[in-house]
């Protein structure tokens, strides 16, 4: 082999190994970006989609309720893995109180890390702020983001019983009225 072919072949051998090596970081990436994992109740389920911090949940059958105070637990149509160490918020937009006619009873909901399974369905307990209330299967009335769970936050937090604290007082319940 003359010089140039040798020179050829090291030089091909080095952009392959080049790429290897972007191949596996890359991966190496891929793997730590946190990731929800979604399974959808159905193909017509509508999709999450993100943009900005908190992602809209939709309904996944119609709500009717009759009367001012009448409740419907909802389906959401998703179940997720969440990433290590986190749990979600479920809230209402802002807009649901007003347009949609309904809130959320729970006032939010609290979705643990270990409900992760294929039949752990995020749900919603609807409750009519007003008469005649009707909602689409598909209106994204609710919406979550993803928390830290309190023990990544604060690992190893006791609980202990004491005779008195070492705080001054504030004042109590509403002293202030401000
Ligand atoms: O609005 C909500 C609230 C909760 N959940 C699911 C996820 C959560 O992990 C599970 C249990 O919720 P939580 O712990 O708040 O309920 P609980 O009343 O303490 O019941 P459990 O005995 O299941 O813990 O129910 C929802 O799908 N939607």
């Amino acid at each position: 082999m003359n010089k140039k072919d040798n020179q050829e072949r090291v030089s091909n051998r080095l952009r392959v190994s080049q790429r290897n090596v972007k191949g596996i970081s890359t991966k190496v990436q891929e793997s730590k970006r946190p990731t929800i994992e979604v399974l959808y109740a159905s193909e017509d389920t509508p999709r999450l989609v993100q943009h900005g911090d908190w992602i809209d949940l939709a309904v996944d059958e119609d709500v009717d309720l009759k009367r001012k105070g009448d409740m419907q637990h909802v389906s959401l149509g998703v179940a997720m893995k969440l990433p290590d160490g986190y749990e979600a918020i479920i809230a209402e937009r802002s807009s649901t109180h007003k347009k949609k006619g309904v809130d959320l009873a729970n006032g939010i909901g609290i979705i643990d890390n270990a409900y992760q399974g294929n039949d752990d369905v995020w749900c919603a307990e609807l409750v009519a702020n007003r008469s005649r209330v009707h909602i689409d299967r598909g209106e994204r009335v609710l919406q979550f983001r993803i928390v830290p769970s309190m023990s990544r936050l604060v690992p190893d937090l006791q609980i202990n019983e004491v005779e008195q604290l070492e705080g001054v007082n504030r004042g109590g319940f509403g002293s202030t009225g401000r």
